[in-house]
C-alpha cells in the first residue's frame, strides 16, 4: 500500500523480527560468504538513517543534530549518518566517547580503522567533534534532533559509562512536553539504546525514542516501540538471506534508501507550520517587465529540480461567482459563461508563488490540436476518454495581471495594468 509521500507502509504484524543470534548470523554470512565489508554496510545503514530523518524532520525546522556514537558498528552508523545529514543541509555535531586513536598504519582493516576514516571525512567537512564533558547536561534548546547510535544488536547487560549518563540525558528529554520545539526529537538506530535487543524496554523506564530505524530486520524489541516513526533500512539484503530466514519486510519503494514500517501517524493540521526562509524580495530587484520576473522565477524553478515547476491550479468561476479549482468538468462551462480565470504556480522549496489573473479565450482548432499531439501519451488518452475534457478546450489567457510574491515576505507586487499577447508592456507596482 503506498502512503500520501509514495511510500509503502505494512502492517507490523506480517513483517519478521529477528532474534539477537539471527542478527549476528546474518552479520557473518554478509560480511564472509557473500562478500560484503563493513564498510560497505555500514555506508548504507548510515544513509537510510539520514533518509528516514530526512523524510519526516526538514532541515529547514530541525538543522541542529547531535550523533551520540557508541563503539561499534551502531557507532559508525551514525558517523555516516551524520556525514550525509551534512550533505542534506543538516548542521550535525558528534559526540564519541570511545573514539580510538588506532591509526590506518596498523595495516589492520578492522572496523576501527574504519570509525578512523569516517572521522577523517567528518573532520573534513568541519563537523565539530564535542567531547561528552562540553555537553550541556540539558541538551533541549541545543539540538534539534539526538541521533542515538550508542548500541545496537550487539549490547548487552546494563549500559557501563560514559553511555549510562549520556542515556539519562536522552531520558530527561522524554519528559519534555514534545509540542514544545525546545524539547529535541531522538531517532534510534537499530535499537533504542539500553533497551533489551529481544524484549524491549523491560522496565519500562528506558528511552522513548520518536523515530526507530530498523537495519536489515527489525530486531524483537522493534516489537514494543510506540514511537510515530518506524523506518526499515539498509537495503541490501540478498534473496538468500530472505530464504534463508523467510524475511518477510516490506518493499523499498523506488530508489529510496528507507521504508516505513506500520502507519503514517495522524497529523494534527492545526499543528502544521513551516518557518519560511528564503532571501528578501525587494521591490527594486523586481524585473519592470513582468514577463521577465516570471521566466526568471521559472528557470530558477527549473534549476532547483522542483517537480513539476509547470504545475498550476488553475481557478475559474461561474455565473453564480462560485470558484472552483480543478474541478474539470465545470471549467470549460464556466470558462464560457465567465472567462475570468487565475492561475497559480506554487513553488514549494523556493517559497515563491506566481499568481496570474485575467481572461481567457479559447485558442483555435489548429493550436488545440497542435498542443494536444505535443502531450504524452497518457494524458492524450486520458483527455480522449474523459467526455469532460474535450480536445478544443484549451484556453490562453489573453489579459493579464501577475502577483508575484516571495512566501515569507509577503509584500505582493503587482502588475497594475493589463497586458494582452500582442502589448506586453507592462508596469509593476508595490501594493
Ligand atoms: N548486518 C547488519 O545488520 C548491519 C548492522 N550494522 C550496525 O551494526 C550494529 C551492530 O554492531 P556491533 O559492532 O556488533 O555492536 P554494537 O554497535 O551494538 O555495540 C558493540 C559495542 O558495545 C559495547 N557494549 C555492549 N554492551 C555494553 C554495555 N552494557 N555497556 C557499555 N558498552 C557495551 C561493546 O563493548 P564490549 O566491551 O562489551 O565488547 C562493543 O564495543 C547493528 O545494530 C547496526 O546498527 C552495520 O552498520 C550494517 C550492517
Ligand atoms: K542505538
Amino acid at each position: 500500500m503506498a502512503n500520501r509521500a509514495g511510500f509503502s507502509t505494512q502492517s507490523s504484524d506480517s513483517i519478521s523480527y529477528l532474534s539477537q543470534r539471527e542478527a549476528a548470523e546474518i552479520d557473518e554470512i554478509l560480511m564472509g560468504p557473500l562478500g560484503f565489508s563493513v564498510d560497505q554496510l555500514m555506508e548504507l545503514a548510515g544513509l537510510s538513517v539520514a533518509a528516514a530523518i530526512a523524510e519526516v524532520y526538514r532541515p529547514s525546522e530541525y538543522s541542529r543534530v547531535l550523533a551520540i556514537c557508541g563503539p561499534g558498528n551502531n557507532g559508525g552508523d551514525g558517523l555516516v549518518a551524520a556525514r550525509h545529514l551534512h550533505h542534506f543541509g543538516y548542521t550535525p555535531f558528534i559526540c564519541y566517547p570511545k573514539r580510538t586513536a588506532k591509526p590506518l598504519y596498523t595495516g589492520l582493516v578492522t572496523q576501527k580503522c574504519l570509525h578512523i576514516a569516517d572521522i577523517i571525512q567528518l573532520e573534513s567537512l568541519g563537523v565539530p567533534f564535542v567531547p561528552v564533558e562540553d555537553l550541556p547536561a540539558d541538551l533541549s534548546n541545543v539540538f534539534d534532533i539526538v541521533v542515538d547510535a550508542m548500541f545496537g544488536f550487539s549490547f548487552s547487560g546494563t549500559p557501563r559509562p560514559p553511555f549510562d549518563e549520556l542515556i539519562r540525558r536522552l531520558l530527561s528529554l522524554g519528559n519534555h512536553d514534545k509540542t514544545q520545539k525546545e524539547s529535541p526529537i531522538i531517532v534510534s538506530v537499530d535499537i533504542p539504546s539500553g533497551w533489551h535487543v529481544e524484549e524491549g524496554d523491560t522496565t519500562g523506564e528506558g528511552i522513548k525514542p520518536d523515530m526507530l530505524v530498523s537495519l536489515t530486520a527489525p530486531k524483537l524489541c522493534a516489537k514494543k516501540f510506540c514511537g510515530p516513526h518506524h523506518f526499515l533500512g539498509g537495503r541490501f539484503v540478498p534473496p538468500s538471506i530472505v530464504h534463508k530466514y523467510k524475511l518477510q519486510l516490506p518493499p523499498y519503494p523506488g530508489s529510496s534508501m528507507c521504508v516505513r514500517i506500520g502507519k503514517v501517524p495522524k497529523i494534527d493540521i492545526s499543528a502544521l507550520r513551516e518557518n519560511y526562509i528564503s532571501p528578501e524580495f525587494r521591490e527594486e530587484e523586481v524585473e519592470a517587465d513582468p514577463f521577465d520576473q516570471f521566466r526568471k522565477w521559472f528557470d530558477d524553478a527549473v534549476a532547483a529540480g522542483l517537480k513539476e515547476p509547470n504545475a498550476m491550479a488553475l481557478s475559474t468561476s461561474g455565473k453564480d461567482g462560485k470558484p472552483y479549482t480543478n474541478y474539470e468538468s465545470r471549467k470549460a462551462r464556466e470558462l464560457s459563461e465567465n472567462p475570468c480565470a487565475s492561475l497559480l504556480f506554487y513553488w514549494d522549496g523556493l517559497n515563491r508563488q506566481v499568481r496570474v489573473e485575467g481572461f481567457v479565450q479559447k485558442v483555435s482548432g489548429e493550436e488545440s490540436e497542435q498542443y494536444f499531439h505535443s502531450r504524452p501519451r497518457g494524458s492524450q488518452i486520458g483527455a480522449l476518454a474523459s467526455k469532460q475534457i474535450g480536445v478544443g478546450q484549451s484556453g490562453s489567457l489573453k489579459e493579464a495581471w501577475l502577483t508575484c510574491c516571495s512566501v515569507n515576505h509577503p509584500r505582493t507586487i503587482v502588475h497594475e495594468q493589463s497586458f494582452t499577447e500582442t502589448d506586453q508592456s507592462a508596469k509593476w507596482c508595490a501594493s
